[in-house]
């Protein structure tokens, strides 16, 4: 499928809030878009596994597009998953009903890393995601921007030591302190896969790049600045180096360090255009501490969906009053819960839509 003929952007909200351009709505999409709060999501689910349908060009596109043809969304995110580069470095990783991902192999001593594939051909491992991606853009017809991701890092690394989730990541955090040149040595590994990833993400189609570092929380200061931030810099340099060199446009990219309100200032400062947030800081502070310029993403609980629709119109406002509707991309804190029921979801999209607009419009007539 060619990638030099795509339909034109009809909504390109999103790109101009991420570039500090004007927009006349606040644009909104949402963490987990396409997940099992969506009935129709549950019944892919039923006939095929998490994988298989990451795995399949056709349906990975059918599911992306699931959010799309029932909300009023700006963005469309490709349905995949972080944990596709530790498959992509040969390891298996499996997706268990009740409890998430999970490692049978997990890496447990420094000398592991030796079994990982560290040279592999992503364009050939991941092409699936690229597949997927092309064929996305295709079928969106320029209806919104599509997302690309990967996870940074950290999170994988973390993921892959532990071989699951974890609350405290005690396994992997043990490795920064035991073998702090080993953990360097897999993490520049995590990297380079990475930036090859997302550039060959923004040559399939991707129009937007998100970069999940989803285990920041565990993580202090120090340990921040030597092990995650240092990573997250050279994956945005180097993916927009990349893409100059192979003539291609860059994209924004965006941030989300969830729990990483104690870095928001140095992430404002690591070249994204767009710094996503989590609910645990105010508005107010995220907007004093990244500036006027930096265009922030989030930060609505995901329990706030859970109110009924008339606090979650005032939640909504809130919102928007506090983060303004310049240099800001409504979202929420962190992914949908799968018992969130569709209709919430809609009446905030529509809400942020509306509330924003009447907004700017009186902001525009004073
Ligand atoms: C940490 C992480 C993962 N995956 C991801 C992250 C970063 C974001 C975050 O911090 O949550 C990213 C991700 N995972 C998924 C997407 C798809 C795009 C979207 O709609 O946002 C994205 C962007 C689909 C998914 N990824 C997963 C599902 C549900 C799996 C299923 O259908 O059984 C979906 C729709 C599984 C998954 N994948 C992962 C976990 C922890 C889980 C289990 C928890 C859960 O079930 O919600 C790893």
């Amino acid at each position: 499928m060619s990638t030099d003929n795509f339909p034109p952007l009809k909504n390109d909200l999103i790109i101009r809030a991420a570039k500090g351009e004007s927009v006349e709505r606040v644009p909104i999409w949402i963490m987990r878009q396409a997940g099992r709060y969506l009935p129709e999501f549950r019944e892919i689910r039923t006939k095929q596994s998490f994988f298989e349908l990451v795995q399949n060009p056709q349906l990975a596109c059918d599911v992306t597009m699931m959010p799309i043809n029932r909300f009023d969304l700006d963005a469309a995110i490709i349905f995949s998953d972080i944990l596709v580069i530790p498959q992509a470095l040969g390891m298996i990783v499996e997706m268990l009903p009740s409890k998430g991902p999970s490692f049978p192999a997990p890496l447990i001593v420094p000398a592991d890393i030796s079994k990982l594939n560290k040279d592999c051909d992503v364009t050939k491992e991941l092409s699936y995601v690229f597949e997927a991606i092309t064929l996305t853009r295709h079928t969106l017809q320029g209806k919104v921007p599509l997302i690309g991701f990967s996870g940074a890092p950290w999170t994988l690394m973390s993921y892959m030591i532990e071989g699951g989730g974890s609350t405290t990541q005690s396994k992997a955090k043990a490795w920064l302190y035991k073998y702090p040149e080993e953990s360097h040595e897999l993490l520049k590994i995590l990297t380079n896969v990475i930036i090859d990833y997302l550039v060959e993400q923004v040559c399939a189609g991707a129009q937007l790049l998100q970069v999940f570092e989803s285990h920041a929380g565990c993580l202090d200061h120090t340990l921040f600045v030597k092990f995650a931030l240092p990573y997250i810099r050279v994956i945005s340099k180097r993916v927009r180096d990349k893409l100059k060199e192979r003539k291609v446009s860059c994209v924004p990219m965006i941030i989300f360090a969830k729990d990483g309100h104690y870095v928001l200032e140095e992430l404002s400062q690591s070249h994204y255009e767009v710094v996503g947030i989590d609910w645990t800081i105010k508005p107010t502070q995220a907007r004093r501490i990244c500036g006027e310029t930096m265009t922030l993403q989030g930060n609505l609980d995901p329990c706030a969906l859970y109110a009924n629709k008339e606090d979650l119109t005032k939640m909504a406002k809130d919102m928007l009053q506090k983060f303004g509707h310049k240099n800001y991309i409504a979202n929420l804190g962190h992914g949908i819960y799968p018992d969130m029921d569709p209709e919430n979801v809609k009446h905030l999209v529509d809400q942020v839509h509306k509330i924003s607009q009447e907004m700017i419009q009186k902001e525009q007539s004073n």
